[in-house]
């Protein structure tokens, strides 16, 4: 196992305004880890923060053992949406686009995925429903071969039945050498696949637990939320 990706005492303020604080994280590879959080708890933050997205304001990220910056972009793969393609490309198109730019996209990876998730290759961004750009979104994320894949809400406009086998594919879908995190209001739902939860709240992440601990004392997702968040002082409804 290698450790994929360190974060320390990370602080990250908007317009003055503390988004995260002090968060301390340690993730290794070759696992699936659900992030868990309350609208505006911080999720998006945290997975841009670790994306090189946005810039660090205090502490450090390290992916792959380097300190986060544009050479560790190779290890991560993100993409929080597909605003910036021009509407009229079609999917055949990104195909190509990310062949052509993306030294680590897996061309075969990606037409397995495609095919998988029912992309017809002339779709174009403009007649994609919500759901449709998510599918697109989880197979241009998976498709390059890196280190970190970062899923945030990968499924929420996706029906419940392309939501199931999807969650059951993604194991199939990275190696031991990588880790996936997958960020989700629904993290009973993808349960069953998760090594370990990360729960973030009041701006910090308060809860890491193995999966595997949590089904042997007899505990759901929902169960050790609702646990961090009241020892740390929640007011969530039971
Ligand atoms: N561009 C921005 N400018 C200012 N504040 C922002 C911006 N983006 C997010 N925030 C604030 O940062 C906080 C965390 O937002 P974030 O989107 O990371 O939460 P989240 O846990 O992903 O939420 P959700 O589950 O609703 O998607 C919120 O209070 C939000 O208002």
């Amino acid at each position: 196992m290698t450790e994929i990706l360190k974060i320390n005492d990370l602080t990250f303020k908007r317009d003055r305004k503390t988004i995260l604080r002090d968060v301390n994280l340690c993730l290794d590879s070759g696992k699936i880890v659900g992030l868990m959080g309350e609208n505006a708890s911080g999720k998006t933050t945290l997975i841009s923060l670790i994306a090189n997205c946005l810039p660090i304001n205090s502490g450090e990220i390290f992916l792959h053992g380097e300190k986060r910056n544009q050479l560790t972009n190779k290890y991560v793969s993100y993409i929080s949406d597909l605003d910036g393609f021009s509407k009229s490309m079609k999917i055949k198109d990104l195909m190509k686009f990310y062949k052509k730019w993306y030294e680590n996209y897996d061309e075969k990876k990606a037409e397995e995925l495609r095919q998988f998730l029912k992309l017809d290759l002339n779709l174009k961004i403009s007649q994609m429903s919500k759901g449709t750009k998510e599918k697109a979104i989880i197979m241009f994320t998976m498709a390059k071969k890196v280190n970190l894949y970062l899923l945030d809400e990968p499924l929420s406009g996706i029906d419940i039945f392309a939501r199931e086998s999807i969650i059951k594919a993604l194991m199939s879908w990275f190696n031991e050498e990588s880790t996936v995190i997958i960020s989700s209001h629904h993290i009973e739902e993808i349960f069953p696949i998760l090594d370990e939860i990360v729960v973030i709240d009041r701006q910090t992440v308060v809860g890491h637990e193995n999966t595997e601990d949590l089904l042997e004392s007899g505990m759901t997702a929902n169960d050790y939320f609702k646990e961090v968040y009241y020892e740390k002082g929640g007011n969530i409804d039971a």
